[in-house]
């Protein structure tokens, strides 16, 4: 068995890295820290990189038909034992440099353009939504990776178009919003809200679009309970809530305002984040994480 430090590192964001596997294979590793308020904490959550690793297997599988993935495997030689359960060796793709983002509901970034411009990357919307609105249909709303750190920024879709090509820029909206109807309609009917998501496709020899990165976990999407949803007000997070909540809570001492990190997380909020995390991906692929490979 390989170790993992015998794959070069290439690319690393807050919490994942990606390594080199070789010529046609890339090892996308998820780690167990968590990120909340811009800042990534020094408490892991234990096995959070394994339930993120194994939501995007299950949609993967779950959206097959509709669009071809990166995926190669989840349990094989070349995946180093140190890192087993929470990586994916996946296939080199040409990355296409748009953040492919679907909104169902306006929240956040989008909430905020809406709130200055009446619109969302150029899509008008009626007056008078709310934080958390529901959208009347899912809308596309494209973003440039930002540096790591910095908030990727809402660009039109004829920035798109301009950048990619017309054709290309319609795809790329067409199969985002095809793959967020499924995966949302698919989370409501098992109590999920999934508000908005982030997908990053690439292209394989034949220039045709593939589905990689992570895909529909609580990293890249907002998810919410949705026995809670109350429009007018900020959502609680599926996940994040209770990191959240402590980090502004008295108890943590922590001054959000103030550039100084939080503090480490009591194990009374690691151990229910984790719950969370557990139950998220219980609930919504109807599996048991304690099947998944250990
Ligand atoms: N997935 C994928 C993939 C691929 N299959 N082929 C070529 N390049 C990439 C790639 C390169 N960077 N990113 C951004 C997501 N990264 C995740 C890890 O952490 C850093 C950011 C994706």
């Amino acid at each position: 068995m390989v170790a993992l430090a015998e794959y070069p590192l290439i690319a690393a964001g807050k919490v994942r890295q990606l390594h080199a596997v070789d010529d046609e294979h890339l090892l996308l590793v998820a780690s167990d820290r968590i990120s909340a308020y811009d800042h990534v904490l020094d408490t892991p959550i234990p096995d959070k990189g394994r339930v993120l690793t194994a939501m995007s297997v299950f949609w993967f599988e779950l959206l097959a038909d509709l669009v071809p993935n990166h995926l190669v495997a989840a349990d094989d030689p070349r995946i180093p034992g140190e890192v087993r359960g929470r990586a994916l060796l996946v296939r080199r793709l040409d990355m296409v440099p748009v953040e492919c983002v679907a909104r169902g509901y306006l929240t956040g970034s989008g909430l905020a353009d809406y709130q200055r411009t009446g619109a969302v990357c150029g899509v008008p919307l009626p007056d008078g939504l709310v934080e958390s609105a529901a959208l009347p249909e899912p809308i596309f709303t494209p973003a440039t990776k930002a540096e790591l750190g910095a908030h990727d920024e809402n660009v039109s879709f004829a920035a798109v178009a301009a950048q990619e090509g017309e054709q290309r820029a319609a795809e790329l909206r067409d199969l985002t919003l095809r793959i967020y109807r499924r995966a949302a309609e698919h989370a409501r009917e098992r109590g999920v809200v999934l508000a908005d998501t982030k997908f990053e496709f690439g292209t394989g020899a034949d220039g045709s679009l593939v589905l990689g990165d992570e895909v529909l976990t609580p990293d890249s999407s907002r998810f919410w309970p949705a026995d809670q949803y109350r429009p007018g007000r900020v959502q609680p997070s599926f996940d994040k809530q209770y990191v959240r909540d402590w980090l502004t809570s008295a108890e943590s001492g922590w001054d959000r305002a103030a550039d100084v990190p939080p503090p480490p997380l009591p194990e009374h909020v690691v151990a229910a984040t984790r719950d969370r995390y557990v139950e998220a991906y219980e609930r919504i692929t109807g599996h048991r994480f304690a099947d998944w490979p250990a």
